[in-house]
């Protein structure tokens, strides 16, 4: 068996996989094409942040059965495409947290006290100390987004300086805040309050640019930013106007939006950031710590072992490792519980402190377990994206202090088979069931209204009163913003109530639209679900 390595990865990694007898070619800096024309020769490929494993590569890589990502962020990888053709993706998702948390912690000192441009300053002969006054952490507030593992070792870094640590993350419990001793605020409130915002959220689509404009202009003049997650989270050109308007007074950015990458060659680069004084810019040097290297290096390596040689692969991100004929009987049942748990966070995204998957009829008891963990997977992926996979769902829901119930039933009513989650919030309880038929899922149970619809990749989910004229005032503000209704499900469960349409559409609503269908009367919610 063969395999390549296109990034630069610790030896330590190399070698375990060589002295399990596979053939490693490690060709750093390898081009998109020449990869392109020789990924058929390998049985697996590992790569880093740059290499860009889209549907063509993928499609090319005929002989692939393992894709992995030697770190966290699996963006570059085309995830689906893998899936489609039985290619199993795994990365690495705690190898490198603390080197992560520790860098944003060299940044904010950095930004507090100026020290990369004292230093240069040093190296030019000029030690006019005048220019390079700081502030201090202490006693000043850190606003932490996303407060998940690296967010919460930043949290604990920074009330070791004596900062108040405030933090918005609307998918983690109660119970963690009050662990690390952190105040959980909304949104609104981190901007306003902070004088130091550190962001430590994944890039999806509900966090690209969460930063912008209107997010500037509602903080404290004069408020540092760190950006040590994903680049796009911020809006760089808005941050640009920001800074140059006094609303910033630094910024460090380890990641942006557009990353050079040198390890294949000298590139002409060019950013207004850079220009900057108050800014500074590290080449997404998170995980670059021996010790994350190393870590990384062997967990990746092991996993690539392990889906070679027929074994679980712990962080696999998008199949079980099962056999080939044992998927094709699970995936439809997988598909609906994933489609399920994706349902439910992208309508209400509401932290659920109890989750309970109840399985009726024709479901093989073997499979539950992993049905469930589907469900959670998908679930927390909306929030945590590469670091949830089928085998740390459970513990990681456990973690973020979620309970989770299994039962069966042997009556399913008229279906041959059901699966249905019952999510219980600070609120309310609401549920959701489905069914597998013909080998395709469906939803037969949509928050208490009888439906039945396949879920599809982009989703309308809109809740309305029953009355006349509806349907019409739906479809002309999608059709404004060119989007079609491939197929629409309307439901009420008495007349002149409460009704919900789930609608099938071409592509995502954008916002803009969705605000308009927000505000057009007798629509009472509307959410865009993307499957
Ligand atoms: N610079 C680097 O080299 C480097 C290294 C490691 C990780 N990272 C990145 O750091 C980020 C955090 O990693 P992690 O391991 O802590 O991930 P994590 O999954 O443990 O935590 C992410 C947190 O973000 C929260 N979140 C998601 N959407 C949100 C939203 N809209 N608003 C507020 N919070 C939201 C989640 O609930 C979760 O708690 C990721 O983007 C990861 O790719 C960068
Ligand atoms: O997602 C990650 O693991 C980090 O962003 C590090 O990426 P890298 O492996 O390219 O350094």
């Amino acid at each position: 068996m063969k395999v390549i390595v296109s990034e630069r990865i610790a030896p330590e990694g190399i070698e375990l996989l060589k002295n399990e007898g596979f053939e490693v070619n490690v060709r750093v800096g390898i081009s998109y094409e020449e990869l392109l024309e020789i990924i058929e020769n390998y049985d697996a490929l590992i790569v880093r942040s740059a290499t860009k494993v889209d549907e063509q590569m993928i499609k090319r890589g005929k002989n692939l059965k393992v894709i992995a990502r030697a770190g966290v962020g699996i963006d570059n990888v085309d995830v689906e495409a893998a899936t489609k053709q039985g290619i199993i993706v795994v990365n690495a998702p705690d190898g490198n947290i603390m080197a992560a948390a520790e860098l944003t912690i060299g940044l904010i000192f950095s930004i507090f006290r100026n020290i990369p441009q004292a230093y240069m300053a040093c190296k030019q002969g000029d030690f006019r100390r005048n220019r390079f006054k700081g502030v201090e952490l202490y006693e000043k507030t850190a606003g932490i987004i996303g407060f998940g593992k690296i967010g919460a070792l930043v949290a604990e870094r920074l009330k070791a300086c004596g900062m108040r640590v405030i933090a918005y993350d609307p998918y983690v419990s109660e119970e963690k805040f009050r662990k690390f001793g952190v105040e959980k605020v909304d949104f609104e409130t981190l901007l306003r309050e902070a004088d130091l915002i550190t962001i430590h959220t994944p890039k999806t689509a509900e966090t690209y640019n969460l930063i912008s404009e209107k997010e500037f202009k509602k903080m404290k003049r004069g408020v540092r930013i760190v950006n040590c997650a994903r680049g796009g989270v911020i809006n760089e050109k808005d941050l640009y106007n920001a800074i140059k308007e006094g609303i910033v007074a630094a910024a460090a950015l380890d990641v942006m939006e557009r990353e050079p990458n040198f390890e294949i060659e000298k590139q002409d680069y060019y950013n207004p950031l850079l220009e900057l004084d108050n800014v500074v810019i590290t080449p997404h040097l998170g995980a670059s710590t021996q010790e994350a290297q190393v870590n990384i290096a062997v967990s990746i390596a092991k996993e690539v072992v392990a889906v070679l040689k027929g074994g679980i692969a712990k962080n696999a991100v998008n199949l079980p490792a099962f056999e080939k004929e044992k998927v094709d009987e699970i995936l439809p049942h997988l598909e609906l519980a994933e489609a399920i748990g994706k349902i439910y966070i992208q309508a209400e995204r509401t932290f659920a402190n109890k989750i309970e998957i109840i399985y009726s009829g024709e479901i093989d008891p073997k499979m539950t377990t992993w049905l469930t963990r589907a469900l959670l997977k998908a679930y927390l992926e909306f929030s945590v994206q590469d670091t949830v996979n089928y085998v740390n769902a459970q513990v990681l829901a456990q973690e973020q202090g979620i309970e989770v119930i299994e039962s069966r039933k042997q009556e399913s009513g008229k279906f041959k088979n059901m699966i249905t989650a019952r999510f219980t919030t600070e609120e309310k309880t609401l549920e959701l069931s489905g069914t597998v038929y013909n080998n395709e899922g469906r939803i037969i149970d949509f928050f208490g209204y009888k439906v039945d619809f396949k879920p599809e990749k982009y989703m309308l989910l809109i809740q309305n009163i029953d009355k006349p004229g509806m349907i019409g005032k739906i479809g002309t503000i999608v059709g404004e913003y060119d989007i079609n209704i491939a197929q629409m499900q309307v439901s009420r469960n008495k007349k002149g109530e409460k009704a919900v349409m789930v609608c099938e559409v071409d592509g995502i609503v954008p916002n803009e639209a969705i605000e308009k269908l927000k505000n057009t009367d007798g629509i009472l919610r509307v959410t865009m679900a993307k499957l």
